[in-house]
């Protein structure tokens, strides 16, 4: 369905130095330096996947998804979507497609948000019927029934985000872009953002590549990640095995049924956290059941899970990870 090779993006970026006398110089002489921004990328993303793309800020993230939906023309290599090629910005492509960017909207500010789904209807030639199901759905799954005759600059952030999706889907796209959907949304609202994408990937078998900053976004809709660096992939594959390889160990998670002080944690486990009735240990793997069995019998245990790392701490160990090895410049092999 999506196929990068090679992909680069260059910006050419007007380079002024500070002072007036600068200033009135750049006017004659312009100089520019040039930001690869993406630096030489290759992917494939079959139909149907639910793909993460990660990254640091300024990795390159939105550029990629930006060239996908054909705004920004590649400055090298090939890409395609759906057997065309984004930068050609053919109608058929366009009507497969939709970019949502969590930190833009396409509401129209003082006009209900049912003015932009009729827009859109017209944009993209939805015919009525279609139109009207597609509608009627969208507004049941999303609960926006009540939110689509207010002017948008009404709407509170999460409920502007709930019809900015219903707008991006009102032609049903293949493809879908999402660019930070939850961004600044409470917690709630970010769950209820997150099952409605997944019910709508699995509903119609959308292919869809996201960003977040939220590893819960990506923990709970992305299989697959893709992480960039610096306009470089640094991992391509499952999550789990991504948190297996930057932290393989454990950490099991106690509530006590009393207070335990920390030198009697500290015998079972490596203390991550302690307090209010619960501990965090932390073990390596191959140590998980025995120091299961050890908590069991040495503590006032009244309940036990095993987790992975959280999802934040294995992103910024990789990035660290990546930017010691760039500092070291010894050519050392990316994670994929
Ligand atoms: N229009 C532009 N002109 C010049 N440089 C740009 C432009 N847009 C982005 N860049 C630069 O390209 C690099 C990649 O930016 P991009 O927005 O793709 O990163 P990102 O991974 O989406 O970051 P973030 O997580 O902060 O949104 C950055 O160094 C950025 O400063």
């Amino acid at each position: 369905m999506i196929s990068v090779r090679g992909l680069r993006k260059i910006y050419r970026v007007h380079k002024r130095a500070a002072g007036l006398k600068a200033a009135a110089l750049s006017l004659f002489r312009r100089q520019y330096t040039e930001v690869a921004a993406v630096d030489g990328i290759s992917f494939e993303i079959a139909a149907g996947e639910r793909v993460g793309f990660l990254g640091p800020n300024g990795a390159g993230k939105t550029t990629t998804l930006k060239v996908l939906s054909g705004l920004l023309h590649p400055s090298g290599g090939q890409v395609s979507v759906g057997g065309r090629e984004p930068r050609k910005r053919e109608d058929a492509f366009l009507k497969s497609i939709m970019l949502v960017l969590g930190q833009k909207q396409q509401l129209l500010w003082d006009l209900p948000p049912s003015e932009t789904f009729e827009l859109n209807r017209a944009i993209y030639q939805v015919p009525r019927d279609e139109y009207a199901r597609t509608l009627a759905e969208l507004v049941e799954l999303l609960e926006i029934g009540d939110l689509i005759g207010r002017p948008s600059r009404q709407l509170s952030l999460g409920e502007r985000m709930k019809c900015e999706l219903a707008a991006a889907l009102i032609h049903h796209p293949k493809v879908l872009f999402l660019d930070e959907p939850t961004i600044g949304l409470d917690v709630s609202m970010q769950t209820t953002i997150r099952r409605f994408i997944k019910d709508y990937n699995e509903r119609y078998g959308a292919t869809l590549i996201l960003t977040s900053h939220y590893m819960d976004d990506v923990a709970a809709l992305c299989p697959r990640v893709i992480v960039i660096d610096k306009g470089r992939i640094s991992f391509d594959g499952k999550l789990e095995e991504l948190v297996r390889r930057i932290r393989p160990d454990k950490r099991v998670v106690l509530r006590l049924g009393g207070h335990v002080d920390v030198g009697r944690l500290s015998a079972v486990g490596t203390v991550v956290r302690h307090g209010n009735g619960e501990a965090v240990l932390q073990v390596g793997h191959e140590d998980v059941s025995r120091t299961v069995a050890h908590a069991l019998s040495a503590l006032p245990v009244k309940d036990l899970t095993v987790e992975d790392a959280p999802l934040e701490e294995v992103m910024r160990e990789l990035f660290e990870q990546n930017r010691a090895m760039t500092a070291r410049k010894d050519g050392g092999e990316p994670l994929s």
